[in-house]
């Protein structure tokens, strides 16, 4: 490919060498390099949380049999959660039109002997009412079949959308310290995917079941015209069955060899789209790269899907000549048998109509067999994961827990699961109402870590937290959420409108005077007046009508959301990293006008901040290393404060 140069062959300025002085003694900018280099191809990356990205190549038939029950009993159990009319339906239907094909084929054999008279006219008299029964029946099964069509499409979203709901509600629920178990991230992935598939499963199994009803239907009558007829049928239907496995195991082979490349290409294509990253990839002439990696993304995917093409042809050609083969071989050996008089012509015909539906109802249980057998996989994921974030939800006492006076720590620790050093070492700590707390401390040295302990976000590995006298590990933790307002380090830019954005998690009155007041103590009433529908505006650019903030508004409103909710325990993590120098103050100004209803907590890098704060706790390393007052902290010799602030206002 041609690679587009930028800036013109000049040599790039050696490190150490001074830059090109342009003439009037200007220092020049450096040189772009002579010529970009190749890019190269796009790393072969997989997706972790395929965990059975080898099953369906590694199965034997044996293996998909066994798995298929459960898997059809786990769709059932879901099914039957959200409609059970609606179940019953599926399942009536599938029995009805199941015993529409077994009176269809009694009525053929019995509708046979008399049409093979000489007579046709006579034969067709005698005929006539088992040739009705055969087509009513036919109809029966037909309409049957419409019938579970329609009750499976009314159990289709209410199955995804109740599979959906229960995992987004579990993860919701379940503890922080769920997130950081060895592979939690695979795990919720691949129930994410059992829960998507759980309304193609739905369906696989109503055309299975169905298969199999039918195919039970025309082998038990069949095997009561005759029993040699069973063996006849299975003659006739293996090379079908085994040329549908094996097709379909190419079709996964192709699945599996392409799925990573697609996933890949899918979240690529979020990146390469959105808004939100359009300015960095335009002004970083990032398209040219990225265009290239897509179109590489591209071509492998449809290099493999037609790498699988040829093996499939061969397959299923091969499978139907075989089963032409066989099905030959079947209408001799019934001639031969009818020839020889040891069957009738009638009961050869019926078997003939028999094995055609027997093998149209074997493809439909081989291939959707299969499917079930990979989406099956993927279901029982989706159950063994719900079981375990079930175990995993915050439900640790039933103590309600009262706004606090007081937070004590007491020899309170904090280690992460994967982790063999400790976050946060055995700490003791009062924080007292109407104290305004300051935590500093370099990056990773435990703030964050510290304030999820006081706020009952997570339960300390060792030691314990009191709120008042209460411990919180043996308590109800939302109702001490009901007492906190936080604003973390990361805060959503929830794609709801400006109202639910201040009273989110907490809906205090129907009129809109205390969302406004909030809205004041963060400078945002005016911007919010001037949104073209005010508190009713959608905030979400991406979104038809929506109306988007800037980095700094969105902080804002987390602090307003956060001040809404007059908490007894408000804690704000490096709230204004993204304000102005005007709404940095005014936050400020209001914290301290709140403090005393409340325990304040900040945590900021902003050293200048910290100069509004009662006490200055400084962590290093998991430990706290000084407490005191701003002023006397920075004054004191060799104080961690001291230095940092030092450093701070070195510019
Ligand atoms: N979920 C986690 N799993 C494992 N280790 C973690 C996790 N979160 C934080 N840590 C580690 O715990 C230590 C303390 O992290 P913490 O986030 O509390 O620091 P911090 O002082 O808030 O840092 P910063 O100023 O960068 O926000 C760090 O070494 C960090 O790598």
């Amino acid at each position: 490919m041609k690679w587009p140069r930028v800036g013109g062959p000049r040599p790039a300025a050696s490190p150490g060498v001074t830059p090109d002085v342009a003439p009037g003694g200007t220092p020049a900018l450096p040189a772009a390099r002579p010529a970009n280099p190749q890019p190269s191809a796009p790393a072969e990356l997989d997706y972790n949380g395929r965990k059975h990205r080898k099953a369906m190549e590694h199965a034997t038939l044996w293996d998909m049999a066994r798995r298929i029950p459960t898997a059809l009993a786990q769709t059932a159990r879901l099914a039957w959660s959200v409609d059970r009319r609606m179940t019953i339906t599926v399942l009536l239907c599938q029995l009805l039109s199941g015993l529409g094909t077994a009176v269809m084929l009694t009525a053929v054999s019995k509708a046979l002997p008399e049409l093979a008279t000489s007579d046709a006219r006579e034969g067709l008299a005698a005929a006539w009412p088992a040739l009705v029964v055969a087509v009513v029946a036919m109809a029966v099964g037909a309409g049957m079949w419409i019938l579970a069509d329609w009750a499976t499409r009314r159990l289709n979203p209410k199955i995804a959308a109740a599979a959906d709901l229960t995992l987004v509600d579990l993860h919701m629920r379940a503890e922080l310290s769920a997130y950081d178990t060895p592979g939690f991230t695979d795990r919720s992935q691949a129930a994410e995917i059992g829960a998507l598939r759980a309304v193609d499963i739905a369906d696989d199994a109503k055309t299975l079941t169905n298969g199999v009803v039918q195919l039970v239907s025309a082998a038990t009558v069949l095997t009561s015209l005759h029993p040699l007829l069973l063996g006849v049928l299975l003659l006739s239907v293996i090379p079908r069955g085994l040329g549908g496995v094996i097709a379909a195991r190419i079709d996964y082979r192709v699945h599996d060899r392409t799925i990573s490349a697609r996933n890949v290409r899918g979240m690529m294509r979020w990146w390469l789209t959105t808004p939100e990253l359009a300015d960095e990839l335009r002004a970083n002439t990032m398209r040219p790269y990225l265009h290239s990696w897509y179109r590489d993304m591209c071509r492998r995917v449809v290099g493999r899907e037609l790498e699988g093409a040829r093996p499939y042809l061969f397959v299923t050609l091969l499978a139907a000549f075989l089963a032409g083969v066989f099905t030959l071989g079947m209408w001799a050996s019934l001639a031969a048998l009818a020839l020889s008089g040891s069957m009738s012509t009638a009961i050869a015909g019926t078997a003939i109509v028999a094995s055609q539906t027997a093998g149209r109802a074997l493809n439909s249980i081989v291939r959707y067999g299969a499917v079930m057998f990979h989406h099956g996989l993927y279901l029982s994921d989706y159950y063994t994961f719900i079981d375990e974030v079930r175990s995993m939800t915050t439900s640790r006492g039933t103590t309600q827990v009262r706004a606090p006076q007081r937070i004590r720590l007491e020899e309170a620790a904090f280690t992460y699961p994967d982790r063999a050093a400790p976050a946060l070492h055995p700490i003791n700590l009062t924080l007292n109402r109407g104290e305004v707390v300051a935590l500093v401390g370099e990056n990773g040295a435990g703030k964050s870590t510290l304030i999820r302990m006081l706020t009952g976000l997570t339960v300390p590995t060792g030691g314990t937290v009191h709120w008042d006298d209460t411990d919180l590990a043996a308590t109800d933790a939302e109702s001490a959420w009901r007492h906190v307002g936080l604003v973390p380090q990361k805060n959503g830019h929830w794609p709801l409108r400006a109202r639910e954005n201040i009273t989110l998690g907490q809906p205090r009155e129907h009129s809109d005077g205390l969302i406004w007041d909030a809205a004041e103590r963060v400078g945002m009433s005016h911007v919010l007046k001037g949104l073209p529908d005010q508190l009713d505006t959608l905030l979400a650019r991406s979104v038809w009508g929506g109306h988007e903030l800037s980095g700094g508004q969105w902080q804002r409103l987390a602090c307003a959301r956060a001040m809404y909710r007059e908490p007894a325990v408000l804690v704000l993590d490096e709230p204004t990293s993204e304000m102005d120098a005007r709404g940095e103050h005014l936050i400020f100004r209001e914290l301290r006008e709140m403090a005393p209803d409340r325990i304040t907590v900040v945590v900021t890098h902003r050293l200048d901040n910290v100069r509004m704060a009662d006490r200055v706790i400084v962590l290093e390393h998991g430990r706290i290393r000084e407490e005191g007052t701003f002023d006397a902290l920075v004054a004191a010799e060799g104080s961690l404060l001291g230095e940092l602030y030092a450093l701070a206002r070195d510019r």
